[in-house]
């Protein structure tokens, strides 16, 4: 089911200076900020040959990554993206399989245009899991 990893998510609580850190002292390419209010944070993407980073910021006071910040004031990985080639049939067999989908089980629009859902990190070993269809 699951086939490449599309990105790693990094939760940030400063964006410019992340993006700093990682134009800068790790030269890789980034893109520029990007809002995201139907999932409540603003997207930045570090550019890698074989995927990328993601980093992360609250975008207003009901952004799902303000708990991870309180708990994690400097930052940390946020969760995994795998791509799946039909998310629907993905998150059918994910819930057959007794995982919780986030949300209301509705695939969302992601950062790349293409349908999301997410799967509670309890049911992923501790690890948040975004789904997206490529
Ligand atoms: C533009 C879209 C973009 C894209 O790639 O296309 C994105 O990736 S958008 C990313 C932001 N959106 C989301 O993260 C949506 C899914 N997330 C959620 O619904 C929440 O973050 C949720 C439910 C995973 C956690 O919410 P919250 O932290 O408010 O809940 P709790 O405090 O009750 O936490 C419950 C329990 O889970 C643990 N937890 C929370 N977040 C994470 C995490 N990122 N990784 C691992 N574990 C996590 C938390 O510590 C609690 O555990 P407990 O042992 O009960 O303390
Ligand atoms: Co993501």
């Amino acid at each position: 089911m699951i086939g490449r990893l599309n990105h790693v998510a990094i939760a940030v609580p400063d964006l410019e200076a992340a993006m700093a850190l990682y134009r800068t002292t790790l030269g890789a390419k980034v893109s520029e900020p990007v809002d995201q209010p139907d999932h409540g944070v603003v997207t930045v993407f570090v550019e890698l040959p074989n995927t990328k980073i993601e980093l992360l910021y609250p975008l207003g006071d009901k952004s799902p990554i303000v708990n991870f910040l309180e708990r994690n004031p400097a930052g940390g990985v946020h969760h995994i993206c795998y791509e799946v080639e039909d998310i629907l049939v993905a998150r059918d067999q994910l819930k057959a399989a007794g995982a919780r989908v986030l949300g209301d089980g509705e695939p969302k629009i992601g950062a790349h245009g293409k349908p999301v859902l997410f799967l509670h990190p309890k049911d992923m070993f501790g690890t948040l899991v975004e789904i997206e269809q490529v």
